[in-house]
């Protein structure tokens, strides 16, 4: 395979939608009434962690999956089905899970699973068993975490911790972060508290360290590599902040640790190797919260919780692996978005969950789908001629009704979204009250963009409005077509029954990355490198020395910077003269 448009399905879902772009959502429930038992499914999640019989948090969920609200009908989803085993979707499957390189272009497997592989069962990297190093990081994290936690971890000065900052950028933080807020109500800030610093933005370090005391805060420095700028940055100011008033740099050892798959680089920080929690380069960062990456969210909610976080993402994994493709979660939520991302034309999937522990949600998936499938040469090196990855976004229901529904109803673009909530709050606070005012909502929104509202509809409720009523013909034709919506705008729901807790996340999570997996597969591209995030860098690399001054510069004397292009050296010369102005004032 090179081409996925070469496809034969993929040719006869082109045919397809030369139909389908007539379809009337309306009417396709007006004739079928099976269409929500057609086109939902409901899944029940289960997974005890065999080696945690002390672990009594709940170990199951409940999904609905209702995908009946979009433009298709049986015969698409059909089709769909046969592009995902013509682009061997279930082959591919089975190489992830069995530790085959399939991140080509880097030489690796790409096995976020085995992270979540609680067993005993053996899951190989390229022949060598990972199981064992992964129980064996999780058992350091478990230890790690319960001897911050219960006070028994000590700072320089024998006070207990109380503030943990992580610091690291991309995948070393917005899963930790999402996670984190999610899962805040099992947290106790009144005893521990977790910040997250990742912009190289001296703001950021600077505004975090200000509610901090050094005796009592642990750095955890997160990169995969331990190379990236931004996080060496900001663990070296964090170590000088740190070092002003520890004075001493073998307090180091009892807050500053280090999650990392290069070990020289982190001894050459000053860290020691008890000190390093190891995680290994088959674990991608976008998806390696599961990984020593996650040692910040253990220590916040403690590590039976972070387990069954894992435990839920594990059940995911297998309903993913071993499940008929029709019956799918993941499969059915990634054909769904091939088929408007392709066949429609549709740019961008909104996320939009009514749910307020997940307001990073849609930022997490925006690295977790944007940096895996925002690509544009096939695995056998040719360039696409159709879309792959859509532009990710979202924020949570209802704060998003209040400030962009307005373009999702009435504007010009097609916006496939995806509506999540759980059946239960965890917070019911005023009777619950709160919570069904959301979920009305949660019902109302995709109601109102698959049924819109027409010219007809606008009309008499004009008439019947006292004020309207007395309008002239000529004034309600005015304003009638601005209050029509033209509806047949596509969505997904999803139902988490009862509660987000941990292991209900954990199974959401891995549900979308095996979305983004599927349609990777679907589209012929390598899902796992990001290439894409170095150009930039090695650029910034060539100007950080372009923008040093010196104390002696004067406006006047200054050189100009033309080594770029005229915009970028005006920009930069801009700067530097700013710079100098400064220092002669
Ligand atoms: O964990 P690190 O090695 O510091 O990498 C942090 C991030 O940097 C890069 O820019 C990559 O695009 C991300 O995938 C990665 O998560």
């Amino acid at each position: 395979m090179v081409l996925s448009s070469d496809l034969a399905a993929w040719k006869k879902l082109q045919a397809h939608y030369e139909a389908a772009k007539h379809y009337q959502l309306t009417d396709l429930f007006a004739k079928d009434p099976e269409r929500f038992s057609t086109f939902s499914r409901e899944l029940h999640l289960d997974f005890k962690p065999p080696h945690s019989p002390t672990n009594t948090n709940p170990h199951e969920t409940n999904f609905l999956l209702d995908f009946s609200k979009n433009l298709i009908v049986p015969e698409t989803m059909s089709l769909l089905l046969d592009l995902a085993r013509e682009a061997k979707v279930e082959e591919w499957r089975e190489k992830m899970f069995a530790g085959e390189p399939i991140n080509f272009t880097e030489h690796r497997s790409v096995l976020h699973v085995a992270l979540r592989n609680l067993t005993d069962t053996p899951m190989y990297s390229e022949g060598h068993n990972v199981t064992p190093d992964v129980h064996a990081v999780l058992q350091h994290m478990r230890e790690t975490s319960d001897a911050i936690r219960s006070g028994e971890w000590r700072g320089y000065t024998g006070e207990r911790i109380t503030d943990v900052v992580n610091i690291g950028i991309g995948g070393s933080d917005l899963g930790p972060v999402m996670v984190t807020q999610a899962l805040a109500k099992y947290a106790n800030p009144e005893k521990l508290r977790v910040h997250f610093v990742s912009n190289v933005d001296g703001t950021h370090l600077a505004e975090t360290l200000r509610s901090c005391q050094q005796a009592s805060t642990l750095f955890i420095i997160a990169s995969k590599t331990f190379t990236t700028q931004e996080t060496i940055t900001n663990a070296q100011s964090a170590r000088a902040w740190f070092l002003d008033e520890a004075k001493d740099e073998s307090h180091i050892a009892k807050h500053f640790v280090a999650l990392s798959t290069n070990t020289a680089k982190v001894t050459e920080f000053g860290i020691s190797p008890e000190n390093m929690f190891q995680f290994w380069d088959w674990v991608g960062g976008r998806y390696s919260l599961w990984s020593a990456i996650g040692l910040s969210i253990a220590i916040y909610v403690g590590f039976d919780q972070f387990e069954s976080l894992l435990a839920g993402a594990h059940a995911m994994d297998r309903h993913f692996r071993s499940t008929p493709l029709e019956e799918n979660l993941p499969v059915l939520l990634a054909l769904v978005g091939v088929w408007y991302n392709d066949f429609w034309g549709a740019q961008t999937q909104a996320l939009l969950p009514y749910d307020q522990y997940l307001s990073r949600f849609a930022a997490y998936f925006q690295q977790g789908d944007m940096e895996s499938n925002g690509k544009f040469v096939t695995r056998d090196a040719k360039e696409v001629n159709y879309q792959t990855g859509p532009i990710i976004w979202g924020e949570p229901g209802t704060n998003g009704q209040h400030a962009f529904y307005q373009l999702i109803h009435q504007g010009t673009k097609m916006i496939p979204a995806d509506f999540i909530a759980t059946t239960h709050s965890l917070n019911p606070i005023s009777n619950n009250v709160h919570h069904d005012i959301l979920l009305s909502n949660f019902f109302a929104q995709p109601e109102a963009l698959m049924r819109g509202k027409s010219a007809e509809q606008v009309y008499s409720e004009l008439k019947s409005d006292p004020t309207s009523a007395k309008w002239s013909d000529a004034e309600v034709q005015n304003i009638l077509p601005h209050k029509v919506f033209k509806g047949n705008r596509p969505t997904n729901s999803l139902l988490i029954d009862p509660v987000l807790h941990p292991f209900a996340l954990g199974s959401l999570i891995a549900l979308y990355e095996h979305k983004i997996f599927v349609q990777g597969i679907i589209w012929n591209i390598n899902s796992f490198d990001q290439w894409g995030v170095e150009l930039g860098k090695q650029l910034a690399k060539k100007i950080l020395p372009e923008l040093q001054t010196s104390s002696q510069d004067t406006a006047e004397s200054l050189a100009a910077v033309n080594s770029h292009d005229t915009s970028t050296n005006g920009l930069i010369n801009y700067y530097r003269q700013a710079k100098v102005r400064r220092q002669q004032q």
